[in-house]
């Protein structure tokens, strides 16, 4: 086999919600992750050395040294496997760079199932699942998509059942967002209000919403603690939220650490009305349509 491909979708965070600041520098979440239909490929091509390249959406942003994510994937696989394995990695992007919708880690995740077969080394799921968690706490949801609670610093998943498909409205800014930035201002911001940070818990109704696939009451119960830390950074998100509230979004929120903003929409048409309406006013640079959950990463 000279070649394996491997497709890897993005994220929208449905429920964010941060508990106190920990000793090692994370926070304890509860993160209710959903995988959406926007698709990174990562090409894992025959090769003597390590290499890296990028193309599409924002490619120009995106390391192609050491500090890529798909590169530290191929090298912890290949040092768990004990040999001095070599790769090409061609990335394709659709996930905004630095978007807040786990681009990097879905690519992450997309060079571990693609090098695991090329290299032939056949590690279970488990294993390849413990690998990601050390590459960043968004890296394991990115292996197994679909709709998760994850807790601890988001890397411990336990699968939820839903039912249906929501439909959503991506609108992605201009320029990142820094992750550690964005945690690092919600703590500041906490800090400054005196506020005693509480321990995260599941919303109740926002399970039942998925698990009865009812987006009118998923779109009142989306949460995100970030928000108000990507606002402070980002003033202009404030508008782009108002945007989706104005044009009838059945809910609207920052995805994880933004900047992209993600709106719920009642079905696929909505969407496409939805996201055009958004566009129109220029509140963003542009925005798409994507419906979820969908699987994780997986070979095509
Ligand atoms: C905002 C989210 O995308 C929501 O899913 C994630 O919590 C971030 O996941 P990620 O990008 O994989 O983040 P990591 O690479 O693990 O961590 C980057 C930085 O984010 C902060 N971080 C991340 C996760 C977490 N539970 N608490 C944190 O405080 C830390 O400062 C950390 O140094
Ligand atoms: N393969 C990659 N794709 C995108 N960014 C990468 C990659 N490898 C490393 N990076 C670096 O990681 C930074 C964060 O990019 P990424 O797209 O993962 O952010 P994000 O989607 O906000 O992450 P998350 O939602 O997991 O917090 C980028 O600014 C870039 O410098």
């Amino acid at each position: 086999m000279s070649s394996v491909t491997v497709r890897v979708p993005a994220k929208v965070n449905v429920q964010l919600s941060v508990g106190p600041l920990r000793d090692d520098g994370y926070h304890d979440l509860v993160n209710v992750f959903h995988a959406v239909s926007i698709f990174d490929e990562v090409e894992a091509r025959e090769s003597e050395r390590l290499s890296v390249r990028v193309s599409g959406e924002s490619a120009e942003l995106v390391p192609v040294d050491d500090s890529n994510l798909a590169i530290q994937a191929a090298r912890a696989l290949a040092k768990h496997a004990g040999r001095a394995y070599g790769v090409d990695l061609v990335i394709r992007k659709a996930i905004p760079v630095a978007g807040g919708m786990a681009g990097g880690s879905a690519d992450a995740a997309g060079a571990l199932v693609a090098c695991n077969e090329l290299w032939g080394i056949g590690l279970p799921l488990d294993d390849l699942m413990e690998i990601a968690a050390d590459l960043g706490s968004d890296v394991p949801f990115s292996m197994i998509g679909g709709t998760a609670i994850g807790t601890g610093r988001g890397e411990q998943l336990s699968e939820l059942e839903t039912n249906g498909t929501f439909h959503w409205v991506l609108a992605v800014a201009d320029g990142g967002l820094s992750t550690a930035t964005v945690y690092r201002e919600c703590d500041r911001i906490r800090e400054a209000s005196g506020e005693q940070v509480a321990w995260p818990q599941v919303s109740e109704p926002l399970l039942a919403a998925l698990r009865t696939g009812d987006a009118r009451a998923l779109g009142d119960a989306l949460v995100n603690d970030l928000q108000p830390a990507a606002l402070m950074l980002r003033h202009s998100l404030a508008r782009t939220l108002e945007a989706g509230r104005e044009f009838g979004a059945l809910g609207s929120l920052v995805s994880g650490s933004g900047p992209t903003c993600a709106f719920l929409a009642a079905d696929a048409e909505h969407a496409a009305d939805l996201a055009a309406a958004i566009a129109g006013t220029g509140v963003c640079r542009s925005t798409s349509t994507a419906y979820g959950p969908v699987g994780g990463a997986q070979l095509v």
